[in-house]
């Protein structure tokens, strides 16, 4: 079902050319240069990134260039009739501060001046900052390294990644600004992520929260309100693409027949369908005279709470959720969808924030074991080499990850690795389900049944755990854990996973271990997590999830992210001489970004 997802268009991105307003020789002659540099940033934006539909994105350029404030206002309603959330605002010149930046209150803000020296592009660079600062708009600042020719039209490396960095987390925000966090049933099993806080998503994120009761798929199933067609392929696409494991889990007596195993598999496939449309609608459901549910809830992330109600009497979500955050499906290879297990709706924020900067599927786990090489060397006998050999953490959860976490697509060098759908081919989608068994449901914990998938993650795939926490009294807080997965000795890989769930997906994680007491050993990682669950991105991406914290102005309280990589809005800075310190005052001074 290729329907759109969302109510209204993507957010574009605005430039906003700025100039010296001195008419009869100083603007004229700097009116070509100025517009050279906003039309060689949108070339670059366009050519380098793209929405979640896998659209290019869409800059526009402010009708003339700004250097007196009735162009400012001008400018403002253009972008406010676009529907741009982020401007990047542009000169090689001195331009008039206050008169000339943008005072949108919500709009992600970026200046870049240019770094010259026939025109001082650095000294209003400098003054509109202050005037940000000032005036409690915080924006980033882009001062290249190395001094230009005037008049070049080539965009250096560090300034087109500062401008890449911002545009991502900018577009992030904006994306998910109006849009809802569903929550599928309520608190699972007293887990306090799933405890939607309204006032978080909100204040913070500028989303709403949704709410339905578990019970409307029961109701949706019963009055056959889901697409029978679809659900029939569906069907038939799961026999054949998702192996069934035997039951590895079950005592004899818990064991289900084949007949009511095939019944589980309709029920679960059935679920898919209509947890899909809660969250985003399905015109074939107006035709079918269920105007109500083919509207959706606009969520561009979603949690289904199944334990326990849910998993005590029917079958587990495991399946629903799998193959929604999978990049493919019956329709063929799509976008994936963000759906958080236990409705832990704090680790499917950090799955949203995940998935916007990098249009990739995420892993949603438990971080589940720290495994040290001793604890390793004494039930296997043997002892962790390579990558593994400082310890391993287990990411392990009722197979409700990904299915794109197996890894088995591969990068420019054959690497294994997750994509953008529009990259993935159906070879390597077929390689991931290929991965994938799916082992009927372990019924001591799930009473319903259902099936889990079951998947070993390859090993040297590039990663980023991330978790936001909500702290009583401080607010938000982010942890990343940049690191890679790996591969252990088959052996000792079976001797671990037998012990625990053997019928889940296993994720073997290794973090980049730093000078800083959070990441002095594997252990202190796993110990410093602030909750049971993480999401995993693929590749390094903990630079980028610090610059779109600190657009929300929610803090990061563990990082292993480089020091030079780290980028926030210039005023930042004022806040003291640490960075991690100063990201703290910041984000309290400044308050969240949709403070009511
Ligand atoms: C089946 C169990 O209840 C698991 O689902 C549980 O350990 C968790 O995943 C907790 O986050
Ligand atoms: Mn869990």
């Amino acid at each position: 079902m290729k329907t759109k997802r969302f109510q209204g268009q993507w957010p574009k991105i605005g430039i906003r050319p700025t100039i010296d307003g001195r008419m009869g020789g100083v603007r004229e002659s700097l009116e070509s240069q100025t517009m050279g540099m906003a039309q060689s940033i949108v070339d670059l934006l366009t050519s380098t990134l793209k929405y979640p539909d896998g659209t290019p994105v869409e800059c526009v350029i402010a009708d003339s260039t700004i250097g007196r404030v009735a162009e400012s206002a001008a400018c403002a309603e253009k972008f406010r009739k676009e529907g741009v959330g982020v401007t990047l605002t542009v000169t090689p010149c001195w331009c008039y501060g206050s008169e000339t930046m943008d005072m949108e209150q919500h709009t992600v803000k970026a200046v870049w001046g240019f770094n010259g020296t026939e025109r001082p592009g650095a000294v209003y660079l400098a003054a509109v900052l202050a005037g940000h600062a000032q005036k409690g708009l915080p924006a980033f600042g882009i001062y290249g390294h190395d001094v230009q020719d005037a008049g070049t039209k080539e965009i250096p490396s560090d300034v087109k990644d500062k401008l890449i960095r911002f545009a991502k987390g900018g577009l992030a925000v904006s994306i998910m600004k109006g849009k809802s966090y569903l929550s599928i049933g309520a608190v699972c099993m007293g887990i306090a992520g799933s405890i939607v806080n309204t006032d978080f998503f909100e204040d913070y994120l500028g989303m709403r929260c949704e709410g339905v009761d578990e019970v409307e798929i029961i109701r949706r199933m019963t009055e056959g309100i889901y697409d029978k067609e679809e659900f029939e392929k569906a069907l038939a696409w799961t026999k054949a693409n998702c192996a069934e494991n035997e039951d590895i889990c079950n005592r004899e007596d818990l064991k289900k027949d084949r007949a009511a195993k095939d019944k589980d598999w309709e029920f679960v496939v059935k679920m898919a369908l209509i947890v899909r449309d809660l969250m985003s609608g399905n015109p074939k459901l107006k035709e079918m005279g269920f105007g109500e549910e083919a509207l959706g809830h606009n969520a561009i992330a979603a949690g289904f709470q199944g334990q326990r109600q849910w998993t005590d009497f029917y079958p587990n979500g495991d399946f629903a959720e799998a193959i929604l955050n999978s990049s493919f499906d019956w329709t063929g290879i799509r976008a994936p969808y963000v759906l958080a297990t236990e409705n832990d709706a704090l680790n499917g924020t950090a799955m949203l924030f995940g998935y916007l900067l990098t249009n990739t599927a995420q892993i949603f786990a438990d971080v589940r074991t720290y495994w040290s090489p001793e604890a390793v060397e004494r039930v296997t006998g043997q002892k962790l080499t390579g990558a593994a050999s400082e310890g391993i953490i287990h990411l392990i959860n009722s197979g409700a990850a990904t299915l794109d976490g197996s890894a088995q697509q591969q990068d420019a060098n054959g690497k294994p690795a997750m994509k953008p759908f529009w990259n993935i081919s159906e070879k390597e989608a077929k390689a991931c389900l290929d991965a994938t068994k799916w082992v009927p449901a372990n019924r001591e914990y799930f009473r319903g049944g259902g099936f889990s998938s079951k998947f070993l993650t390859k090993g040297e795939m590039p990663c980023t755990m991330v978790r936001l926490n909500l702290i009583k009294g401080l607010g938000p807080v982010l942890q990343i854990a940049e690191g890679w997965t790996v591969d252990l000795d088959p052996k000792v890989h079976q001797i671990l996973d037998d012990r625990t769930d053997k019928g889940w997906p296993t994720t073997w994680f290794v973090p980049r271990l730093t000078e800083d007491p959070n990441f002095k050993d594997v252990y202190s990682v796993m110990n410093n997590w602030g909750a049971n669950h993480g999401s995993i991105s693929y590749g390094h991406i903990g630079a980028d999830i610090i610059t779109l914290a600190s657009m929300l102005r929610i803090p990061v309280c563990m990082h292993n992210v480089c020091e030079d990589d780290i980028y926030r809005p210039a005023a930042w800075s004022a806040f003291g001489m640490d960075k991690e310190g100063s990201d703290f005052r910041a984000c309290q001074a400044y308050g969240p970004l949709y403070k009511k």
